[in-house]
């Protein structure tokens, strides 16, 4: 089965409220997702979803809410709120503790599915159909089909480059 990923970098800051060792304290990362898609099958340009496409809808999410921003865990609205009064920064609030797992968990599961909804795409059961194919090429690869699912499989966040989480998609 086919699959695709696509990389971003982004810069923010955050801390794990009630840590007992030194991520208690704010401090930030150079971190990394990982968005992997999966298809039944290529469309008919040879793919399971444009990278461009990941890029513009899942990136600029990325861009938008968590790069160069403070993201914290809501039991810390009162840093966040600190913050926010002196930067004007849009704090990103999230019902845990911001960690590694946390930010993959949510990305997967409360991100991307509300946001790849493109004209082209019909959202059912968080499973994306895709309904316009192009012409048919002959390319045996490709789907002959005029439907196909295209979803979200895994996410998978660096913090360090030595430390990450991954959540995906269980069958
Ligand atoms: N399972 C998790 N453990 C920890 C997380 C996390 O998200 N999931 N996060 C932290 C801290 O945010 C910390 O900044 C990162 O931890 P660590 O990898 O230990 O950081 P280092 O800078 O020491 O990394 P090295 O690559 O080993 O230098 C803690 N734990």
């Amino acid at each position: 089965m086919p699959y695709c990923t696509k990389i971003f970098e982004f810069s923010a800051a955050h801390r794990i409220y009630n840590h007992n060792g030194k991520c208690r304290n704010l401090h930030g990362h150079q971190y990394k997702a990982e968005i992997t898609f999966f298809s039944d099958k290529l469309n008919q340009m040879g793919m399971v979803i444009d990278f461009g496409d990941i890029k513009s809808k899942v990136g600029g999410w990325i861009m938008k809410n968590w790069d160069h921003n403070t993201i914290l865990g809501i039991n810390d609205y009162d840093l966040g709120k600190n913050i926010s009064s002196i930067t004007g920064q849009n704090i990103y609030y999230m019902s845990c503790p911001p960690t590694a797992e946390a930010m993959a968990y949510h990305m997967l599961h409360d991100i991307i599915p509300n946001l790849i909804i493109f004209e082209d795409f019909l959202c059912d059961n968080k499973e994306l159909i895709y309904k316009k194919e192009l012409p048919k090429t002959g390319n045996k690869i490709i789907s002959e089909n005029l439907e196909r699912k295209v979803f979200c499989y895994k996410v998978k966040i660096y913090e360090t480059s030595s430390s990450y989480a991954e959540a995906e998609l269980i069958h």
